[in-house]
């Protein structure tokens, strides 16, 4: 199978997307009042906390095991240890998440969350409610008719890319949320450079994510040297006590 691009992927990613493109849509279009962005990101800046989005990933293809904690407490502790947002995986099959979990978690906290999934359609927008919403650029053919149908909904689209091609088809689909994932979803390698060298390429408007592999705090300096606005981290922080995970990061 291949992605938008026509290039060969992991057999995980594989799977991943096959399951994406046979999952239903929502029967209603959801309207959504988000909670700002980048209001949280300014909050946690004029608090002297390094912006981080804080990612609820039970599993993934790449970790061992599987955390079955509650998520609302998850999602609380996370809050405490100061993340300025949080991600929710929604995908079911690889990566243990649910729909009711992100509702659950929205209800719960104050701080924007993020619905991290593998949407490939516009009516998969609507099976539940979120702050923002993943949109993969190597995923999907139509992405500027997808970020508009994101945001007419309400949400705030982030859309992740991982190479200069990518980058471009944001920027064209008038991305203002970017986020760069160092995971190569092709082979499911991580490598931080990949940010580093498509950071200097990116707009000044544009709010820059860096998204996966930051492990360590000087991981984390070394994306904000960069030019990461935020940063997306997820196993680093559900390996161990959540919330002094998260606080490490953002005192980092
Ligand atoms: O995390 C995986 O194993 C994975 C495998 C296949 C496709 C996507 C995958 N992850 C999605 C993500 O973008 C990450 O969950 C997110 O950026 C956080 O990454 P990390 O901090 O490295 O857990």
């Amino acid at each position: 199978m291949m992605d938008a691009n026509g290039e060969e992927l992991a057999p995980a990613v594989r799977s991943i997307l096959s399951a994406a493109r046979e999952r239903a849509g929502g029967d209603e279009r959801v309207s959504v009042d988000a909670r700002s962005f980048s209001a949280a990101l300014a909050d946690a800046e004029a608090d002297g906390r390094v912006p981080v989005i804080a990612e609820m990933k039970p599993t993934s293809p790449t970790t061992e095991g599987r955390r079955d904690d509650d998520p609302v407490e998850l999602a609380q502790a996370m809050v405490s240890g100061g993340a300025a947002a949080l991600s929710v995986l929604t995908e079911p099959e690889h990566f243990g998440g649910s729909m009711a979990a992100l509702e659950r978690v929205r209800d719960a906290v104050d701080v924007p969350v993020l619905r991290k999934d593998f949407i490939v359609e516009e009516a998969q927008l609507d099976l539940v409610e979120s702050d923002l919403v993943l949109l993969i650029a190597r995923f999907v053919d139509d992405l500027p008719g997808l970020v508009t149908a994101a945001e007419d909904r309400g949400f705030q689209p982030l859309v992740e890319v991982h190479t200069r091609a990518e980058l471009d088809r944001a920027l064209a689909a008038d991305a203002d949320l970017i986020g760069v994932n160092n995971r190569d979803l092709g082979q499911l390698e991580v490598d931080l450079d990949t940010f580093e060298s498509i950071a200097p390429h990116v707009p000044e408007d544009v709010t820059l994510i860096a998204e996966s592999g930051i492990g360590s705090v000087a991981d984390v300096r070394r994306m904000r040297e960069a030019g990461a606005d935020a940063l997306l981290i997820g196993s680093a922080i559900m390996d161990g006590d959540v919330t002094d995970n998260v606080r490490q990061f953002t005192t980092a």
